[in-house]
């Protein structure tokens, strides 16, 4: 089942069939350039990150890994233009960010649905909210609603609905305005092992039929390693990037990847780095990150 096409008031992101691979043609969505945040709360000053450059490109999928508390979602938070920039810059398709934009759609951990809407209505919140055409914007909501496996679901209420199901309605959010970058903040973590898998299946076969830049917060290295073009590895606070891999599993991703031995490799290669906790690539820029094959670590 395809989702209707819109046109988005910001820059068409056309669908690359390239993108997210070494031979992708696409330009840069995201620029991070020596990203520094200090929350000083008048008592206290906390250095969250320091120091981080990279750069995403069009269409490509980005997971972000690291400690607890090393600083990933405040780094989310700035891209999204949620949170201020202590010093650095980020540019989102070439213009600097400095607050939120419709062409951002974000997704956090707790699915924040209005509990006295329905399923369609909160999927088509911020569609009044941008003031867009109702009519056009409810087909493609219903569109998404059968992607996630939501029919017949359109008019039960949040609390009707399992964790899972919930979040189903968070991304169906999350891309009913037709944003050109998704970031999302550990966005199954509160789910259970079963269904955070259904929901990273879920995410896939979304990202097959709908390419958007994404980046991707999480804790779990296979989550991580399943999902994306590219994972970054984060140090403990101040968060730097420790590492930068390129996944070397194509898309469409064969469901099966997780079981093989090249995926566990990448993964026990990526949990001795988040144990290790920090590297020798403090300030570097990342974006250039060594492709892991079998048999061959990142360097
Ligand atoms: N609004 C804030 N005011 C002060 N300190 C903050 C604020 N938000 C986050 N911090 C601090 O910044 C650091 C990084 O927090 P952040 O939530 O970005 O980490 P994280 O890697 O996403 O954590 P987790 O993986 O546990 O979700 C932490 O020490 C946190 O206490």
């Amino acid at each position: 089942m395809s989702v209707a096409p819109l046109r988005t008031v910001d820059t068409q992101i056309v669908p690359d069939a390239g993108a997210g691979t070494e031979s992708g043609t696409a330009g840069t969505a995201i620029s991070v350039d020596g990203v520094r945040k200090i929350y000083d709360t008048g008592r206290e000053r906390t250095e969250a990150v320091s120091g981080v450059s990279f750069d995403v490109k069009r269409g490509e999928f980005v997971a972000i890994l690291g400690p607890s508390g090393c600083g990933k979602s405040t780094l989310l938070m700035m891209c999204g233009g949620l949170e201020s920039i202590t010093s650095g810059r980020i540019d989102i398709e070439g213009v600097a960010m400095t607050q939120p934009r419709p062409s951002i759609g974000v997704m956090f951990q707790d699915a924040s649905l209005l509990p006295w809407k329905t399923v369609l209505e909160n999927i088509l919140f911020p569609i009044k909210i941008l003031k867009r055409p109702m009519a056009e914007y409810t087909e493609r909501a219903r569109s998404l609603i059968d992607m996630v496996g939501l029919h017949g679901f359109e008019d039960k209420k949040p609390h009707q609905l399992s964790g899972g199901m919930r979040q189903r309605v968070a991304i169906c959010r999350a891309l009913v305005y037709d944003p050109d970058i998704l970031l999302m903040d550990e966005p199954f973590s509160a789910l259970d092992a079963i269904t955070r898998d259904e929901m990273g299946e879920a995410l896939l076969d979304i990202w097959e039929q709908y390419t958007k830049t994404a980046l991707f917060v999480t804790h779990s290295i296979r989550e991580a390693v399943l999902l994306a073009d590219r994972v970054l590895v984060m140090t403990r606070r101040p968060a730097t990037i420790v590492e930068d891999i390129r996944i070397p599993f194509g898309r469409p991703r064969p469901r099966d990847v997780s079981g093989s031995p090249e995926f566990n490799e990448i993964c026990v290669y990526l949990r001795s780095l988040i144990e290790s906790g920090h590297g020798a690539a403090q300030g570097r820029r990342s974006g250039d990150g060594p492709v892991l094959q079998p048999g061959r670590r990142g360097a």
